[in-house]
């Protein structure tokens, strides 16, 4: 019993690993331009607003702190807003109108032409997250989406203007593992082009 539970920690760890080796092969462009789009929404006075379900609630909040508060180095904040965080606006929009639309109601409040969406999505196919790209899109914002397996129907929905962040894996839990470390990566890049 105890070999079957160490041997299945093991695999969790060795999974993960192979999982992030495979997405470095194919994730620094895309990431790179991530960071690029970011970085000149930042200098123009744009800001970012980002979302997604469950866990990726959770990575969207943790991304936003970084830029609000800080990363690793003291610096200026920088505008970036989870549409995750305002129970508020989530119970009222979501009992009043539909949970479709929690974060398109948001996006149609908040959202400026240039600003940015970053839409988390392991499957790709969440409805909330589908029609924020649909509001931002029409309000002339960047998308970057952060999804995996096949991208979903939010990688359809992606114009060459837009970046899609895909991890090449199926597994939800490694998908958000990779998820995690690009957003951390992001973080060090825009701290380091804009102000080292
Ligand atoms: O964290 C996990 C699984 O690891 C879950 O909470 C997961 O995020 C939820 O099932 C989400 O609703 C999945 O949505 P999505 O990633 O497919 O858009
Ligand atoms: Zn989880």
């Amino acid at each position: 019993m105890n070999m079957q539970l160490n041997e299945l920690i093991e695999f969790n760890f060795t999974q993960s690993i192979e999982t992030k080796q495979q997405a470095q092969s194919t994730m620094v462009a895309p990431i790179a331009d991530a960071v690029k789009l970011i970085v000149a929404a930042f200098q123009n006075g744009n800001k970012m607003l980002i979302c997604g379900n469950g866990g990726s609630a959770a990575d969207a909040q943790h991304f936003a702190a970084e830029f609000t508060g800080r990363y690793e180095m003291e610096r200026t904040p920088l505008p970036a807003v989870a549409l995750t965080t305002d129970t508020s606006a989530l119970t009222a929009i979501g009992n009043d109108y539909g949970f479709d639309v929690v974060f398109s109601k948001q996006v149609e409040a908040l959202g400026q032409a240039g600003d940015i969406l970053y839409a988390i999505s392991t499957s790709g196919n969440s409805g909330n997250v589908i029609k924020a790209i649909e509001v931002a899109k029409a309000r002339g914002m960047h998308i970057i989406a952060m999804v995996g397996k096949d991208g979903g129907k939010i990688a359809q929905m992606l114009s060459g203007a837009d970046v899609n962040l895909c991890v090449p894996a199926n597994r939800t839990a490694r998908i958000q593992e990779v998820h995690l470390l690009t957003l951390h990566t992001i973080c060090d890049a825009v701290d380091t082009l804009m102000f080292k």
